[in-house]
């Protein structure tokens, strides 16, 4: 067996736990059935989800057993977070969501051999408990002072409240933990770094009961100047989900991290040796401009969420897009989202080229746009521009509705004709 918390350790993977010394000796000392848990509160996961989802799969790999659990249950409660009290959501809706997120998760993991992993759904057990159940054989482990102590709660309660169903939510994460010690053995539960008040109160709740468990929290993944990691360029979400996210604008997400962050994020998001990983933190520091971390991050990842064509496909666009390949062989959908990412003018009827040029912003006047194709530097599906009052033809479209404008080597749109 690899020394698994040595290595999470190494990649900065552990925030808190409840003894690390005895985790590495309990993991050391043969297969451990662990768990982690999302919640459907939507219908992906996200980006921030996948230090969890990934910690899950190199558990497994270093010789572990895991359960993915996804809350049917809680995700009809809401665990209790600072933006206040949630709306509940439908039960066919949550149900929906339930499934989407299995399947999501479902890749990340083995479901064959000696270590298969197993997708646990917490209604199984919540929704057949009774209410003079819950309060009994629950409810009783848990002080109420303690639970008011949790800082979320007094976070909320300082900010003017919270409902009884969100307060009780640890009380179900908690039955949780124990029920999957009971059902398939599980001893070691992990979460992101906000959990650790929940996954503390199941530790507690399944010691009470004689059941020996440990558990850790990964760490919030932060950027060096401070703005919320998950969001692109223009402050969309980077969702899993491929209709939701493109996997062009997700390996965008990643080529586009700073130097100050790539080391930190390969290490905690890389299945690369150490030795590898510290040769591309090595590579980058000589020649930043190389991005060559940020290039290998990206490809790894896109090609572990989206599966290697679309990771070929979404290479060969970017160098494309910017005169390094042919625009040729591309999908229709890659195309589509490369240039919906670069910037999309969408017209009726093409007008002239430097007309194109100036609408889509790539010059800021006619004059300009004029000046740039008279210097050679507009391009329009990589071709060289000789005349700026020239109309493209119909001809020129790509999939009969895109070209790429392109000025210099840097700036790429794109045009959509939506006749
Ligand atoms: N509370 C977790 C999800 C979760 C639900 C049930 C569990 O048993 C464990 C984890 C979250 O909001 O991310």
């Amino acid at each position: 067996m690899t020394d698994i918390v040595a290595d999470l350790q190494w990649r900065g993977l552990i925030k808190d736990s409840t003894d690390p010394d005895e985790l590495a000796k309990h993991l050391a000392n043969g297969p451990v059935t662990f768990y982690v848990g999302f919640d459907p509160t939507g219908p992906s996961l996200h980006i921030g989800h996948l230090v969890q989802i990934l910690t899950a799969r190199r558990l497994q790999q270093a010789g572990h057993r895991p359960l993915v659990l996804v809350g049917g249950a809680t995700g009809l409660i809401g665990d209790p977070k600072d933006a206040g009290e949630r709306t509940l959501n439908a039960p066919e809706v949550v149900a929906g969501w339930v499934r989407r997120l299995q399947d999501q998760l479902a890749p990340f993991v083995t479901f064959s051999g000696d270590l298969a992993a197993r997708a646990v759904n917490n209604l199984d057990w919540t929704a057949e408990m009774s209410v003079v159940e819950f309060l009994r054989d629950v409810g009783k482990h848990f002080p109420v002072n303690q639970m008011l102590s949790r800082e979320i709660v007094r976070a909320r309660l300082a900010a003017g409240g919270i409902s009884f169903t969100e307060f009780s939510y640890q009380l179900l994460q908690s039955n949780d933990f124990f029920q999957l010690h009971r059902r398939y053995g599980c001893t070691v539960q992990f979460g992101g770094s906000d959990q650790w008040g929940n996954i503390t109160a199941g530790v507690d709740y399944c010691r009470r009961q004689g059941a020996a468990v440990q558990a850790f929290t990964t760490p919030l993944i932060t950027r060096a100047d401070g703005t919320k990691f998950g969001k692109t360029a223009d402050g969309q979400s980077v969702w899993l989900d491929p209709a939701m996210t493109s996997p062009y604008a997700f390996y965008q997400f990643w080529f586009n991290t700073a130097d100050a962050d790539v080391g930190r994020y390969l290490r905690c998001f890389s299945f690369r040796s150490h030795d590898e990983i510290e040769e591309l933190i090595a590579a980058g520091t000589a020649r930043p401009a190389a991005r060559a971390g940020q290039r290998a991050l990206a490809e790894e990842l896109t090609t572990l969420v989206h599966g290697a064509h679309e990771t070929a496909q979404v290479v060969a666009a970017s160098q494309a897009l910017f005169g390094r390949g042919q625009l040729d062989g591309l999908d229709e959908s890659t195309v589509d989202a490369a240039l919906r990412e670069a910037g999309l003018l969408e017209v009726a009827e093409l007008p002239s080229v430097a007309t194109l040029f100036k609408q889509s912003g790539l010059c800021a006047s006619l004059s300009e746009a004029r000046r740039a194709v008279a210097e050679g530097g507009a391009y329009v599906n990589n071709e060289r521009v000789a005349d700026a009052e020239a109309v493209p033809g119909p001809d020129r479209l790509l999939y009969n509705r895109f070209l790429v404008l392109r000025r210099g080597k840097r700036t790429v749109a794109g045009v959509q004709l939506t006749s």
